[in-house]
């Protein structure tokens, strides 16, 4: 990992052909975009747009067909969590394992030591508020604290660059909303680089300091907007001037798209 890109997403004309069954889907044609470490970035569009198409490759599950991605200084060859964490809209857990032995699932997987993963673990559940409940089992944990323990899960190694796609979609609103706040608490605190894909374009400007905005498939760039609200971002925000007028100008790039 280069050093000096910590955290830094660069895409660079990117584009997708799905190949299934002898037909082709073209998900993503030419996106460029790059997100400085640490932003908060999120990523709106018509359903099938290509939203999740982008988010895996960067996440290293699919390849493109063409250009390059490349996150703290480094192609992407594959799934690599010390340096991509990812949530996405399941929990997936593991119902048979405590939400600690969740987290240290991936943690398992490369060996690290009992004691070093129960510790890391502990921390990223801390993180996530949910340290008293450790050794509760899904079916023991709301919706949101089990999104909580997936969150937990995508930090435990630390890494610079979170991917989430549509972490909160099949929360209630108001799980969502306190959710939303948590997150921007985690990324506050530990400064990572978060990629959120959403349907929600309130979500999407409550969070981010960034959103890009996609048209319909093949997907392309039709709109990068900065978001200048004040953090820390409050509720009644989300009913001020500035924010309906980001909101309307996302929506009309988006029932054109
Ligand atoms: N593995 C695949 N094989 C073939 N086609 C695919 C594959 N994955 C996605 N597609 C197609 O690529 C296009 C983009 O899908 P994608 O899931 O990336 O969109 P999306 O913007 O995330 O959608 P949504 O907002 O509805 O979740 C769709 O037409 C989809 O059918």
């Amino acid at each position: 990992m280069n050093t000096l890109h910590r955290g830094e997403v660069v895409v660079s004309h990117l584009t997708q052909i799905h190949e299934s069954n002898g037909r082709k889907t073209h998900a993503i044609d030419d996106i460029s975009f790059t997100i400085p470490a640490g932003k908060f970035v999120s990523v709106v569009g018509p359903s099938g747009c290509g939203k999740s198409s982008l988010l895996m490759m960067l996440v290293g599950l699919a390849e493109q067909t063409s250009g390059t991605l490349s996150v703290a200084g480094a192609p992407i060859k594959g799934p690599d969590p010390d340096r991509i964490g990812v949530v996405f809209q399941e929990a997936n857990l593991y119902p048979w394992l405590s939400a600690r032995k969740n987290v240290e699932f991936p943690l398992m997987l490369k060996g690290i030591s009992t004691d070093k993963r129960a510790d890391m673990a502990l921390k990223a559940l801390e993180l996530v508020g949910l340290r008293e409940f450790a050794d509760r089992y899904p079916h023991e944990l709301s919706g949101g604290m089990k999104q909580r323990v997936s969150i937990a899960r995508g930090i435990v190694q630390d890494p610079d660059v979170l991917m989430m796609d549509e972490p909160f979609a099949a929360l209630d609103e108001q799980t969502r909303m306190v959710m939303g706040d948590e997150l921007l608490n985690i990324w506050e605190r530990t400064g990572k680089t978060v990629m959120f894909v959403t349907h929600s374009l309130t979500e999407a400007i409550y969070l981010s300091d960034h959103v890009i905005v996609m048209s319909a498939r093949p997907g392309r760039i039709v709109d990068r907007i900065d978001i200048d609200l004040p953090r820390p971002r409050t509720f009644e925000m989300t009913s001020s001037p500035e924010f309906t007028r980001i909101r309307n100008r996302i929506w009309e790039q988006i029932r054109s798209a």
